[in-house]
């Protein structure tokens, strides 16, 4: 039994919180980068400006009638929430929705030359391309000869720390990148992740991976490292069907980050070539599920997606979303049980993931006091602190 079932979902109606500031501050801030990011048209910068209104000052309209996916919509809560404040509906909604509209804007969906064209490519496209990723990649020759425990534990820390890289968020945190890292988790069960994938293996890893660029490209040396290494037999990564939360990785940015990595210098073009070859002979696979840009907990799932997190060995969920999604956008007590608020997921579950909004469980006391003594409350959303949580399931 869930330890806390009444705890409130989030709504972004409180002032002063962080919720609240995402809608009033993040996403204006975002329609900016939008628009100075590609040279749109008077049509999109008019439907922006509309947007911008709605969002800030208006209410949520309804999808247009033809929209390919207003089925889904409505099914997801759309005709409860038009015509309420974005302000007053669950966060989660909010903020996802804003996204839908958001591509709406600049004809992403729309039949003509703008459809498919991601309007964050060029913020992703220059992270991948900067200096830290070829210091980061550089660093990998280094690991080579360490023992393959050591190595495994180098990337997955990669990967979790990989986490901060979130566009989204460096946006309305100022000095966010700067901000030292603290290398104690706030919970370690990575004894525990370990066992479910012991050294030669042959089950499967679902990683549902969060941003692109230079947290994708760790989280695909870590799928690249367990592959070799023989602690899985294949993996399933799932991306988003769409640009979403600014910097979450598409298919297209799967294709970049591999391409950087063969054309990388040292041990990373080894690890992109075990990548490359993998998608070849099916050991590595992409998914792009609709429920990837659901404004809904992993609770409400569809069957499809249940199975296959069922039958998988461990699914690995990234990054500060997924984390609100697997154990609901709800204010629970930081002590409330990880393994209750994931006792809805259907198979054996691990999530790494900076923290970067409210949410959070499975805390000892002791940890959450010291936290609190520390930073006050900003522990919470400042992204320095990380955790890995596993629920290895019933
Ligand atoms: O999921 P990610 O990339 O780790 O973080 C997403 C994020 O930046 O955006 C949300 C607020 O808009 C929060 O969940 C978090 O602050």
């Amino acid at each position: 039994m869930p330890d806390t079932p009444a705890a409130p979902v989030i709504l972004g109606d409180v002032p002063g919180s962080f919720p609240h500031s995402v809608l009033a501050e993040r996403h204006p801030a975002i329609i900016r980068q939008v628009r100075e990011a590609l040279p749109y048209g008077p049509g999109q910068h008019r439907a922006l400006d509309e947007l911008l209104e709605s969002c800030t000052q208006g209410v949520i309209e309804p999808l247009p009638e033809d929209a390919d996916d207003l089925g889904r919509w409505r099914a997801w809560g759309l005709d409860e929430y038009a015509g309420r404040s974005w302000f007053d509906v669950p966060w989660l909604w909010s903020e996802s929705y804003f996204y839908r509209r958001l591509l709406e804007a600049v004809g992403y969906f729309t039949p003509g030359p703008w459809q498919g064209i991601d309007p964050f490519r060029p913020s992703k496209r220059a992270e991948l391309d900067a200096p830290e990723t070829d210091e980061e990649l550089a660093a990998l020759d280094a690991l080579r000869d360490r023992p393959e425990p050591e190595r495994a534990r180098a990337l997955l820390h990669g990967s979790l720390w990989g986490n901060r890289a979130d566009l989204g968020f460096r946006l309305s945190a100022a000095g966010a990148e700067a901000a030292r890292p603290v290398p104690a988790l706030v919970a370690d069960d990575t004894g525990t992740l370990w066992s479910l994938l012991p050294p030669s293996a042959t089950g499967t890893l679902v990683l549902v991976a969060d941003n692109a660029g230079r947290e994708l490209v760790p989280d695909l040396l870590l799928i690249a490292h367990l592959l070799e290494a023989g602690r899985i037999g294949r993996a399933v990564l799932h991306v988003k069907p769409y640009p979403y939360y600014v910097s979450d990785a598409t298919t297209a940015d799967v294709v970049d980050a591999l391409r950087r990595l063969t054309a990388a210098p040292g041990a990373a073009a080894g690890y992109g070539r075990v990548l490359w070859s993998a998608m070849a002979d099916g050991r590595l696979t992409l998914r792009a599920h609709p429920f990837s840009c659901a404004p809904l907990p992993y609770a409400d799932q569809p069957g499809d997606l249940r199975a296959e997190f069922a039958a998988a060995t461990l699914t690995v969920v990234k990054g500060d979303l997924n984390y609100r999604r697997l154990v609901g956008d709800r204010l629970r007590p930081p002590t409330a049980s990880f393994r209750d608020a994931t006792a809805h997921f259907p198979g054996p579950v691990a999530a790494l993931r900076t923290l970067k909004s409210d949410v959070v469980t499975g805390l000892t006391a002791a940890t959450e006091a010291a936290l609190v003594a520390a930073e006050g409350q900003r522990w919470r959303t400042g992204g320095t602190h990380a955790l890995i949580q596993v629920n290895p399931g019933p």
